[in-house]
């Protein structure tokens, strides 16, 4: 990808009017895979056409599925579940971790060579919270050192159902464990001592797949399958991406005069932890014509410009709002008094490290903080902000929230390169401008 950096000056006046942001990158990758596995013809509508979903089409397509675009539905034929064919080259998934890891768990139950890549960033994230439980199937998986791609997978044909608790608190992790279930003899259990996103298993059942659902009595979840397990073709509506919303909705919180709507945001309460964390900061935030779209829950979001104060984000909440702390992280920067924001561990091993990434893109605008292990304290309120060059190191979330960063400071902010935002919010910038953000 070609470089793009960007200057962002303070928004000359507030945020205003209706949008809508793109579809929810984990249901639109989910969607792919899982059509490709389905026995028929599936339309899915709202698709995020997001450099990292493309990557997900493209390695289905290479997997043998037919996957075509018709005006604003994608349509995918698909293989079945044991039905794959062996891809003739070497499948890039680009800067997607979702991606790379819920596929390692389609081929590990496909009895063919693949060959997986990605870009340096996910070149750099680990593979072996994936491979260590699948590797039990009786797929054998090569790694780079460290457990990293380019990874090599000889899928078997005669896959042991697992039974494995999640020792990171991970929805792809789940998710791959799940999907190489569906091709393995008898039930394959999961365990997860902190809630994930389930669009995993909301799906499947969607795709006719009975998933069983047993909430623990330590607030975990038990989750079982058994393969193998037949997918049917169905329709899937994505809601938009409320991980993409939150950006927008900060920046109007943090932009003096702004009130905006955002329509059709997907409210998963497993997704919605920012939209509550904002709400104890005092953000004006409420949701409106909540209902039930596609079978997951999505509704309208207003936001007004609000007076924000510090907060306490327990590590629990964490799971539901994991790729949102940048761009909270900024909020805090901007509010009156200290936030803490507990239990981050899992932002060390994103795109970038996000942990030390964030604290960075404070520090060299003016914003204190503190790392105390794996949470990070960040000193609100503390004086003209802004005037810092921000890296990026290929990770969309921190060049986002550089922009938000940029709008509401006193002086502008220089970010090194926004290409990587087209992995999951194509047209970010004019989106936000379309608001009156006025970034040039
Ligand atoms: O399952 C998914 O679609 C995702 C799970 C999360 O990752 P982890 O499973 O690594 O927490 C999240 O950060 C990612 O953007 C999407
Ligand atoms: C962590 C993210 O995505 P992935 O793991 O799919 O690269 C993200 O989108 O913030």
């Amino acid at each position: 990808m070609n470089q793009r950096p960007l200057n962002v000056s303070r928004a000359q006046t507030g945020l205003q009017g209706t949008t809508r942001v793109p579809g929810d990158k984990s249901i639109s990758h989910r969607s792919l895979m899982f059509a490709a596995l389905a026995a028929g013809q599936t339309r899915v509508s709202g698709l995020l056409e997001g450099e990292d979903v493309l990557r997900t089409a493209d390695a289905m397509r290479a997997l043998g599925a037919t996957i075509t675009r018709d005006g604003d539905n994608w349509v995918i034929d698909g293989r079945g579940v044991g039905a794959l064919s062996e891809p003739e080259d070497v499948l890039d998934m680009g800067n997607s971790g979702t991606a790379a890891r819920l596929l390692s768990g389609i081929l590990a139950t496909q009895p063919f060579l693949s060959v997986m890549t990605g870009d340096a960033s996910l070149r750099s994230r680990p593979m072996r919270r994936v491979t260590a439980p699948l590797s039990e199937t009786g797929a054998v998986f090569e790694t780079r050192e460290g457990g990293r791609l380019p990874m090599a997978v000889r899928g078997t044909r005669d896959a042991k159902p697992l039974h494995y608790r999640l020792p990171v608190a991970s929805a792809q992790v789940k998710s791959a464990v799940l999907l190489a279930g569906l091709n393995a003899h008898g039930e394959t259990t999961v365990e997860e001592p902190v809630a994930t996103r389930d669009h995993t298993e909301n799906m499947l059942r969607h795709f006719g797949v009975n998933v069983d659902v047993e909430v623990m009595s330590d607030g975990g979840r038990r989750i079982a399958l058994t393969g193998p397990a037949e997918l049917t073709a169905r329709d899937v509506v994505v809601p938009g991406d409320p991980s993409s919303a939150a950006f927008p909705i900060v920046a109007a919180l943090l932009v003096p005069g702004s009130d905006i709507l955002i329509t059709g945001v997907g409210l998963n309460p497993l997704r919605t932890g920012l939209f509550q964390t904002l709400q104890e900061m005092g953000g004006d935030l409420s949701i409106l014509n909540e209902r039930i779209e596609g079978g997951e829950a999505v509704g309208d979001i207003r936001v007004k410009h609000s007076a924000l104060h510090g907060v306490e984000v327990p590590s629990d909440r964490a799971p539901s709002m994991i790729d949102e702390y940048p761009v909270l992280a900024v909020a805090c920067a901007f509010a009156e008094g200290a936030s803490r924001l507990l239990g981050l561990e899992e932002l060390r091993v994103k795109e970038s490290d996000r942990l030390a990434a964030t604290v960075a893109l404070l520090n060299v605008n003016g914003a204190a903080t503190t790392v105390e292990g794996d949470n990070l304290v960040v000193h609100g309120g503390g004086g003209s902000l802004g005037g810092g060059h921000v890296v990026t190191h290929m990770d969309h979330r921190l060049a986002m929230s550089a922009v938000v960063f940029g709008l509401a400071a006193e002086k502008a902010v220089s970010i090194d390169d926004t290409a990587f935002i087209e992995t999951s919010f194509p047209g970010f910038v004019a989106l936000m401008n379309a608001l009156g953000a006025g970034i040039r």
